[in-house]
């Protein structure tokens, strides 16, 4: 279990980032969504304690944050940052997946079976030898993906997963996710995809101005004036309003929903 305690980050400058934010999330897809400059980042940054509570506390599996190190912590934690290829180094697939658990003392047969399993949960068996330079776009997503699930980590951060992919990467990149949650990782997704929330969240926290001002369901979530908060409906579920139709996840359970109107 991740535990947020009215969690407070100011930075140097004397910037408000989190204001009193308290949460606890386990084995569950949550989304994190708000603004730029909402305080999705910064809180999740505190998750493996890149950043300490100015004021507040952090637990992780009952770790405090302030008395662990990064290194402790990421065991437990995986970040998934936004722009993946900034985080590559390695000449080829396998020694980038290698890295991590490498590091975590691994070696040998171990270290290989790790690094093809981790390979296989999000598609890339046989990309061993590639170079993670000459992936696509959603390619490069899935690799960092599996360089951080070689870890093992409990929870996953996934900073703007599907941002800048296009549709088939997006849904392969969506299908890992459902898959980690499936194998009992917690998953936060940060995102600004209102299409990714409605389709994968369980529950939705909505920081505005480093507040916390939304925790509940999605269903709940997208009742919300969402312009309110400089953001808005994905246009499925605007169509499917103005029909009539309260919530629906995806587009077959949109034609459903019209096919038993039709039939009826
Ligand atoms: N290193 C820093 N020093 C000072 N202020 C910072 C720093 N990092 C972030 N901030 C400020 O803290 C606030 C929250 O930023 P944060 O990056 O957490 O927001 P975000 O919701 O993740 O935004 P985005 O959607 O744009 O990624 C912003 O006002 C930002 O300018």
């Amino acid at each position: 279990m991740i535990e947020v305690k009215n969690l407070w980050h100011i930075y140097e400058g004397k910037r408000i980032a989190l204001k009193n934010v308290s949460l606890s999330f386990g084995n569950e897809i949550v989304a994190l969504v708000g603004p730029n400059g909402s305080g999705k980042t910064t809180l999740a940054k505190h998750f493996n304690g890149l950043l300490k509570p100015t004021k507040g506390e952090v637990f992780i599996d009952g770790i405090n944050t302030k008395n662990a190190s990064v290194a402790e912590l990421s065991r437990i934690v995986g970040y998934v940052f936004q722009n993946p290829e900034n985080m590559f180094f390695e000449e080829n697939v396998f020694k980038e997946v290698a890295f991590g658990p490498k590091n975590l003392g691994l070696s040998g047969e171990a270290l290989e079976e790790r690094v093809k399993w981790a390979l296989r949960i999000v598609n890339l068996s046989g990309y061993e030898d590639r170079s993670p330079y000459s992936l696509s776009g959603g390619e490069k997503q899935r690799l960092a993906i599996a360089c951080i699930l070689a870890m093992k980590p409990k929870y996953v951060i996934l900073d703007e997963p599907t941002t800048g992919l296009d549709e088939k990467s997006s849904k392969s990149v969506k299908e890992v996710i459902k898959k980690l949650r499936k194998e009992g990782h917690g998953i936060m997704l940060i995102t600004h995809d209102m299409e990714l929330v409605l389709e994968l969240a369980e529950r939705v926290v909505l920081l505005y101005d480093g507040i916390k001002v939304f925790d509940g369901s999605v269903d709940e979530f997208f009742q919300l004036d969402l312009r309110n908060y400089e953001m808005e409906i994905p246009e499925l579920l605007r169509i499917s309003k103005s029909l009539g139709i309260s919530f629906v996840r995806n587009v077959d359970e949109f034609v459903n929903f019209l096919l038993e109107r039709v039939g009826t």
